[in-house]
């Protein structure tokens, strides 16, 4: 099983509000809007990996404590766990996102989000996330490919789930 992480950065405008996107330019998901993250390495935290991938790809620094756990959601692929992904806002950070060789920074109005150009499963959790809620997902995929060309098939969500326990404070 892979362990992952995702993390929006938020900023309020007189406008509104608006998270960073990133158009990703390799790996999974290529081609298609995502939040700045990506996989656990061997020791990291998965705060730790949701500030590194932040910086990697597209240059803004984050203070862990600046995370806010918002959802955890259970990717299946043909009836096995293939990736369990942390999601975390945050409205604190300091630098302008910039460009990388994963990445294309691009900051959204939070109610003009291109989810006909996202994974299937983002319209079912990202709006609640967006929304300061809390989520549990699980997204069930099939077909024997690599997930981003597996077919979404079912989910399961609950919202307003606690994220507070001490066990969990480093998550
Ligand atoms: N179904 C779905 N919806 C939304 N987001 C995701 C999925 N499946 C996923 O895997 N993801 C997310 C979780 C991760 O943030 C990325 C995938 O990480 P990846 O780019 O493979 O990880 P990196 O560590 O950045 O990649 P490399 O360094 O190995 O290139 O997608």
């Amino acid at each position: 099983m892979i362990e992952a992480t995702l993390c929006f950065p938020l900023r309020d405008l007189e406008s509104g509000t608006e998270v960073l996107l990133i158009e990703k330019r390799r790996g999974l998901g290529e081609g298609w809007y995502n939040g700045p993250g990506g996989k656990l390495e061997t020791g990291e935290t998965p705060r730790e990996c949701a500030v590194r991938e932040t910086r990697e790809e597209v240059g803004l620094e984050v203070d862990p404590r600046d995370l806010e756990k918002a959802a955890e959601l259970t990717f299946l692929l043909d009836g096995a766990i293939h990736t369990f992904c942390h999601v975390y806002r945050t409205t604190q950070f300091a630098g302008e996102p910039r460009e990388s060789p994963e990445a294309r920074p691009e900051w959204v109005d939070v109610d003009d989000v291109p989810y006909e150009q996202m994974w299937e499963d983002d319209q079912l959790w990202l709006p609640h996330v967006l929304a300061g809620e809390t989520v549990a997902g699980e997204f069930q995929f099939e077909g024997g490919k690599p997930l981003d060309e597996a077919a979404f098939v079912d989910h399961d969500i609950e919202r307003g789930v606690s994220f507070d326990g001490a066990a969990r404070a480093n998550e």
